[in-house]
């Protein structure tokens, strides 16, 4: 019999992962797994049943909860010589990861995945020893965007705040920022740098097209002082994927950076804690197993 554990965050977007314990219940047992479900009560629980997790050598690990819960999880196993497949079923309100790796953001779909789904490596980005799976983020804007209450992101939606952020944007947020890669080391100043690993941000998919969650690079996007009219014609094309291309947008694909700022606004947005500058980041390569309904 195969052995999975369950990571249910009952307080997780509009609070509803309880609803779904008996149908996924009933999946398990349908598949032949042998499970246990694990409710988080607090921050670091998701993270210590996922260590627990590794150590009894589990074949499948569901995480039912949001990019919080999520990051915990990976932060938990990336260090882990054993690390089982991860099915997440998205209860969050924003949900990047799943929609940068092709989990339907319907549940009962998602729930399906153990009967129906494929198996893929993602990569796992690292900064300064934390983990990430989507973004960390620089500057005021940025931080202004995932300041938010869980309310106020399903009300609006995340990317709304991005524009609140761009209309609040004064001109002391730009900040100095020295990027070295194992290539070239670049001195610019910048409002916002982005260093993704997936091609989601704020809950668009797309938005950052060149960083694909299996390619093996870390994608990084420092974007210059912008004039509102430029700023308003960059959003649009950001909707369009075409960021890197932007004549005040400097781009960077690589396996290593580290990242010099005095800016200290840096956000983790899976897990919504900022890393301390210097940044020193890395990749880890198809670090992870999932199952995604897209390849
Ligand atoms: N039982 C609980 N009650 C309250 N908070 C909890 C509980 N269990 C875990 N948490 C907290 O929930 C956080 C994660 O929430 P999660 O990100 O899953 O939901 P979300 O914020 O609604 O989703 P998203 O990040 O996609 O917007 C954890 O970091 C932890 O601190």
């Amino acid at each position: 019999m195969n052995k999975a554990i369950v990571i249910l965050n009952p307080s997780s977007g509009s609070k509803e992962s309880v609803k779904y314990k008996e149908m996924i219940e009933q999946i398990l047992m349908t598949n032949n797994y042998q499970f246990k479900i694990r409710r988080t009560e607090k921050e670091n629980d998701a993270r210590r049943f996922a260590e627990e997790a590794s150590g009894e050598g589990i074949d499948l690990l569901v995480v039912m909860g949001g990019d919080g819960t999520i990051n915990e999880v990976i932060n938990g196993l990336v260090n882990k010589a054993h690390r089982p497949l991860l099915q997440v079923i998205p209860l969050g309100t924003v949900n990047n990861f799943a929609r940068a790796v092709g989990v339907p953001l319907q549940v009962e779909d998602a729930l399906q995945l153990i009967e129906n789904g494929t198996t893929m490596q993602v990569d796992i980005g690292e900064v300064n020893q934390q983990y990430f799976s989507n973004l960390v983020n620089i500057g005021a804007i940025a931080e202004a965007t995932y300041q938010v209450t869980p309310e106020q992101k399903s009300k609006l939606g995340s990317l709304a705040y991005f524009f609140e952020g761009l209309k609040k944007f004064r001109e002391k947020d730009v900040f100095p920022v020295t990027i070295e890669t194992a290539e070239i080391t670049v001195e610019t100043e910048a409002m916002l740098v982005l260093i993704a690993v997936t091609d989601t941000f704020a809950s668009w998919k797309n938005i950052l097209k060149e960083a694909e969650v299996d390619d093996g690079f870390l994608h990084i996007f420092a974007i210059k002082q912008l004039t509102n009219f430029e700023g308003v014609a960059m959003l649009t094309r950001m909707m369009n994927g075409s960021l890197k291309d932007q004549e005040q947008v400097e781009y960077f694909k690589v396996k290593k950076a580290s990242i010099y700022t005095e800016e200290t606004k840096v956000a983790n947005v899976d897990g919504d804690e900022g890393a301390a500058t210097p940044l020193h980041l890395s990749i880890l390569p198809g670090h992870l197993h999932v199952l995604t309904s897209e390849r």
